[in-house]
Order: C-alpha cells, then sequence, then structure tokens
C-alpha cells in the first residue's frame, strides 16, 4: 500500500479534547491517522506531506449521527405534520412497503450525500435493504453503523426469515469497507416486536458479538400501551427481555422518570437524542440534562428525513443547546461544549468507537471537517466553540475528509456524482407514488 501523508498548516483545530480543546497550528494526516497536532511546526514529521493550507478555516472532528433511515430521505415532504403512529400506519409503512433495492440505493445515496455536505462523517442507519445502504457507505467513503431493523408484526415464518436477514447482514458486512462499517442487530420497537422475538434478537447478537440498536419510549403513548400490554414501562421491559445485556444504544429515549433514567445509566446504555424529529411529530422533549447527570452517553440523531426535515447535526446541535435551556429555565443547560460533545464524542461513544473517533487527537482515525470561517455569522472572532453551537450550519462545511481520505473538496462531493444522484432520487419517488 502507497504511504499518503497530508499537512494542514495553519488552522484553527477544535479538537474536542478535554486537555486542549482549541488548538492554533498544524495537523499532519499519514493515511488513515492524525499523526501529529500541535502549535508547534510539525518538523519531521511532515516530511514529504502534501501542504494544505488552513488559513481561513476552522477544523473540527466529523460529526455523528446516531440514529436514522437513510432511504427515508425519499420520503422528504411526503407526509408532514402528523402524529407518529397515523404516520407510520397511514403514510410511512405503505409507501416502504413499495421500496425496492433501487429506491433504497438512491435514497441512501441522497442521505449520504446531505449528510457528508453538511459535515456529518459517520451515521447509524437502521432499515430494510441494507446491502443497499451498505453499498452506499462503501462508495461514498463514509463510516457507519448499520442494521436491518425488524418489526415483528407478522407470522411467526415471516419473523424468521427478517432474524435470518439481519443475522446475514452482520456476517456479511461487519468490519468491512476498511472498517468503516460496523453492524447491529435491532427490534424496531417494543411495540413492534412480541417479547418472545426480542429475546431471539438479542440472542442473535450475543451469539454474533454486536451491540442493539431499537426506539424507545418514543412516545407517551407507546408508555401507556407498553404498560397495558406487558405490564410494565419500556425500559423495565426491554431490561427483562435482556436487550441491555449488551452494548445497546436506543433512540429517542423521550419519556422516563428518575428510576428510568438511573438504570440505563446503571446498565451504560447510550441514547440518541433526536430533538428535531421528537419535535416535529409531537413526541414530546427528552430530559437530556438529567440523563447527562446521571452519566448517560447522550449522542444526536436526525431520525428519517421524512420527520426532521434535514440531515444536518449541526441543527441538531443548535436544538440541543437551545430546547433545554427553555424547556428548563436554566440558560446553564447543556452549555456549548457539551452540545457540540453530543455530536462528536458522544456520538463515538455512542457507537463504541471512541478510541478512533470523536477527537483530533494523535492515534486517531482522521475523520475531521473543514468550515468556512470568513463568513459573516462568524465574526466577530469571540468564541468559536459557541460560533459553531450558535451560528453554524451543515451549510458552511467545505472539506470533509473520512478515513484520511478527502470525500467533500470544496463544498462537492469527490466519490459520489451528485447531479445524477439527485435525478435518481425524485424518479423514485414519481414512480412509488404513481403506485399508491
Ligand atoms: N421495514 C422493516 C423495518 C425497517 S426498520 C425502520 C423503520 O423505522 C420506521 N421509523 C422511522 N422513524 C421512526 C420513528 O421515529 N419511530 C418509529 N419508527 C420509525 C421506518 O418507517 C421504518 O419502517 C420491517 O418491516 O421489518
Ligand atoms: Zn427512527
Amino acid at each position: 500500500m502507497t504511504m499518503t501523508k497530508w499537512w494542514i498548516e495553519g488552522g484553527i483545530f477544535v479538537t474536542m479534547t478535554p486537555q486542549e480543546p482549541v488548538v492554533k497550528g498544524h495537523l499532519v494526516v499519514e493515511n488513515d491517522r492524525i499523526v501529529y497536532i500541535g502549535a508547534e511546526h510539525p518538523g519531521k514529521l511532515a516530511e514529504g506531506a502534501s501542504r494544505i493550507s488552513g488559513s481561513g478555516l476552522v477544523f473540527m472532528p466529523g460529526l455523528i449521527n446516531t440514529h436514522g433511515h437513510a432511504a427515508m430521505s425519499l420520503l422528504r415532504g411526503y407526509a408532514d405534520d402528523m402524529v407518529l403512529q397515523d404516520w407510520l400506519q397511514t403514510k410511512i409503512w405503505p409507501m416502504e412497503g413499495n421500496f425496492t433495492d433501487q429506491d433504497v440505493y438512491w435514497g441512501s445515496a441522497l442521505s449520504a450525500l446531505e449528510m457528508l455536505k453538511s459535515g456529518t462523517t459517520a451515521f447509524v442507519d437502521m432499515y430494510d435493504h441494507m446491502n443497499e445502504v451498505a453499498k452506499v457507505v462503501e462508495q461514498s467513503g463514509m463510516r457507519a453503523v448499520l442494521t436491518r431493523g425488524v418489526i415483528g408484526l407478522c407470522p411467526e415464518d415471516v419473523q424468521r426469515a427478517k432474524l435470518e436477514e439481519a443475522v446475514r447482514f452482520v456476517q456479511e458486512w461487519n468490519g468491512k469497507a476498511d472498517g468503516r462499517i460496523m453492524t447491529m442487530m435491532s427490534p424496531h420497537a417494543p411495540y413492534t416486536c412480541p417479547p418472545a422475538y426480542i429475546e431471539q434478537i438479542v440472542q442473535a447478537a450475543h451469539d454474533l458479538d454486536v451491540p442493539l440498536h431499537t426506539h424507545m419510549s418514543e412516545t407517551a403513548a407507546e408508555v401507556e400501551q407498553n404498560v397495558r400490554d406487558y405490564g410494565s414501562r419500556p425500559v423495565e421491559h426491554l431490561d427483562k427481555l435482556g436487550l441491555f445485556s449488551r452494548p445497546s444504544l436506543v433512540a429517542h429515549a423521550v419519556h422516563l422518570n428518575d428510576d428510568e433514567i438511573a438504570l440505563l445509566a446503571e446498565r451504560g446504555v447510550a441514547v440518541s437524542h433526536n430533538a428535531a424529529s421528537n419535535l416535529k411529530l409531537a413526541s414530546g422533549i427528552a430530559r437530556v440534562p438529567e440523563l447527562l447527570k446521571a452519566g448517560v452517553t447522550v449522542s444526536l440523531g436526525t431520525d428519517g428525513a421524512a420527520s426532521n426535515n434535514n440531515l444536518d447535526i449541526f441543527d441538531e446541535i443548535r436544538l440541543a443547546a437551545l430546547i433545554h435551556k427553555g424547556v428548563t429555565g436554566d440558560p446553564t443547560a447543556v452549555p456549548a461544549l457539551e452540545a457540540l460533545r453530543l455530536g462528536t464524542v458522544y456520538g463515538a461513544r455512542a457507537i463504541w468507537q471512541q478510541d478512533q473517533i470523536g477527537m483530533l487527537q494523535v492515534g486517531m482515525k482522521a475523520d475531521m471537517i473543514a468550515l468556512d470561517l470568513d463568513q459573516p455569522q462568524f465574526y466577530p472572532r469571540t468564541d468559536i466553540v459557541s460560533h459553531l453551537v450558535y451560528a453554524a450550519s451543515g451549510r458552511d462545511v467545505r472539506h470533509v475528509w473520512v478515513n484520511g481520505v478527502q470525500v467533500l473538496k470544496d463544498r462537492k462531493a469527490v466519490l459520489l456524482d451528485e447531479e445524477k444522484i439527485m435525478a435518481e432520487a425524485q424518479r423514485c419517488y414519481e414512480r412509488l407514488t404513481n403506485k399508491v
């Protein structure tokens, strides 16, 4: 393998490390890893490196989106302003029922493009036709944790077939694309999977030695129904079924009581906070300050583009910093640096990759983004972290690298064909809407 080496000369680096959150200086990457970051000239380490000027740019770790359904970008704007159960049952599921491999491929490619262009370098995806999503990840150069989510509201033979498909997906893709693809197992939610089915999925995760992912406690109605059907709230229910006996990541976790927060902390369960989706579907607002105080890893997710309706993690960072202040009446809730950690360091923790990504530090993978600082919203130069949280958006992202490879250059995707993806996604949508 030929060695690649590049050197960012003279930039501002928001490293997200506890020791030195902001560094003005230099960064050197060799192959897929950061080999130098610091104020001093890198000296010998920069020998033979190609030089990139860091002037006018701010660099930070790539953002991590810990919950979504990439192909749902095909349904962006298709069914807005509805309540979750009605939205899923009358609009989304009937459309998804007609999705082909091609639809999932182009829908996921559209999302990959949008994510890259707004600074997301790693994402979690729970969906169907997952081979297509994996191909998109492979081609786009992104990093992802993928899982064939299963809904168990079907006869046992269909349940079994879905579970086998999910297992095969893990066997085929875990660790692929130079390690950029990792996998999980996922019951879609406690209200769509009977308890015995959840136990089978948990067992499969044990056998395969992969983590678990699910939607949990998204709406008050879900919690009530869980109590009616199973005699306990979703957290206790899933705990009894063994879901938290493995590394697990739960999306939403909006309706939690104090005991449930304590249990999630005790079991080391990570939460994906999907603020925009929860607001849009009027599901509620997660108790993020309390979760953080209890020591739960809280990360950020967009959920599908049909309930957001974009995939910009900068939006989620800003929302996380704002709504919890509004809800608690405490302006110190989720301060700027903590909000930025939700989208970076904690995101990495939530997908068990904190030793690899989420910070700019020697030895870490070079998953990094650069934003254009020479824009009015970033003047005057007061506090760069504050600017990234309260003033920035994904549209400010100019360059993106994943695993040491530049995948976005001057706002253009390097490995994806932007025009073709948008045209094909449009065609998929038109074909799908003619079917129903
Ligand atoms: N179609 C598969 C399940 C795929 S898992 C991903 C599912 O999550 C659904 N989904 C998207 N957003 C949400 C949400 O916020 N809550 C619950 N389900 C969601 C989405 O519509 C999709 O069907 C099967 O039948 O087994
Ligand atoms: Zn979801």
